[in-house]
């Protein structure tokens, strides 16, 4: 088996997102929930997939399982060539902060941190190694000249832009993105996804991004819709 660490250098990894035949019911005896039912789905590195469906259908229980938050009943998950059933708790949540970046709906940044610190905070949890400059990352994200503002200082499309930058500053092989726009105007929500898309597709990182927003799925290179725990391309 490869390891996360072999393969962390761009250009070497085998990666993505692997999902193959993911089932996970949710609920008490009484009212089960097949909130996955057979799941499988693959993303390339350097790909961005949508996820599209009625509320209900399963749409963060995906996110929950890729990212390592939930484990299936059955099936599996690869990322970066990583089978997660093969970790630990300690090595499950070590390769979650070095592989995995999360994106949420209103960025969900640290109240008292300012926008660098927020990076830096990322960069230590993850004991990183191989790290990306925090300043080099806001600049990618039009972001370096409120480097030491707080959250509160920022409006919502340059907090979600942050949060951008959080996720991808220890170089992960796969993001997950939450309803992106959610709290965002149309143009911000243009510019947030536009800026999702370059970064997957210049960090060769997997992207599955949860949306509602029709509107956004044009910067999306695969559009998958879920139904009833059940996916159709
Ligand atoms: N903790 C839980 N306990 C029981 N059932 C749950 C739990 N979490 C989710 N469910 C159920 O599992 C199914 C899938 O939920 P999920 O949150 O994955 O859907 P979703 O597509 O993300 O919905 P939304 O678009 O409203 O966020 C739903 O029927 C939901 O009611």
């Amino acid at each position: 088996m490869s390891t996360a660490t072999e393969e962390r250098t761009p250009g070497t990894r085998t990666g993505g997102l692997l999902i193959e035949s993911a089932n996970l019911a949710l609920g008490d005896g009484d009212s089960t929930v097949q909130a996955l039912a057979n799941v499988s789905l693959t993303v390339r590195p350097g790909e961005m997939v949508a996820v599209v469906g009625p509320s209900g259908a399963g749409k963060s229980s995906l996110l929950a399982v890729a990212g390592a938050l939930t484990t299936p009943d059955s099936g599996s998950v690869r990322v970066n060539g990583v089978d997660l059933d093969t970790l630990g708790k300690a090595a499950r949540a070590r390769f979650r902060l070095q592989e995995i970046g999360f994106v949420f709906q209103s960025g969900n940044l640290i109240p008292a941190l300012n926008s660098a610190e927020q990076l830096r905070l990322m960069q230590k949890l993850a004991g990183a190694r191989d790290i990306l400059d925090p300043l080099e990352l806001l600049a990618a994200v039009g972001m370096d000249h409120k480097a030491r503002s707080r959250p509160d200082q920022l409006s919502g499309g340059e907090r979600q832009r942050v949060g951008i930058a959080r996720s991808l500053v220890n170089r992960p092989s796969l993001l997950l993105v939450d309803e992106p726009t959610a709290a965002l105007d149309r143009a911000r929500s243009q510019d947030v996804v536009a800026l999702l898309a370059r970064e997957t597709h210049e960090r060769g990182v997997a992207t599955v991004m949860v949306t509602h927003d029709h509107d956004v799925l044009h910067h999306c290179d695969r559009v998958v819709e879920m139904v009833d725990g059940r996916l159709s391309s």
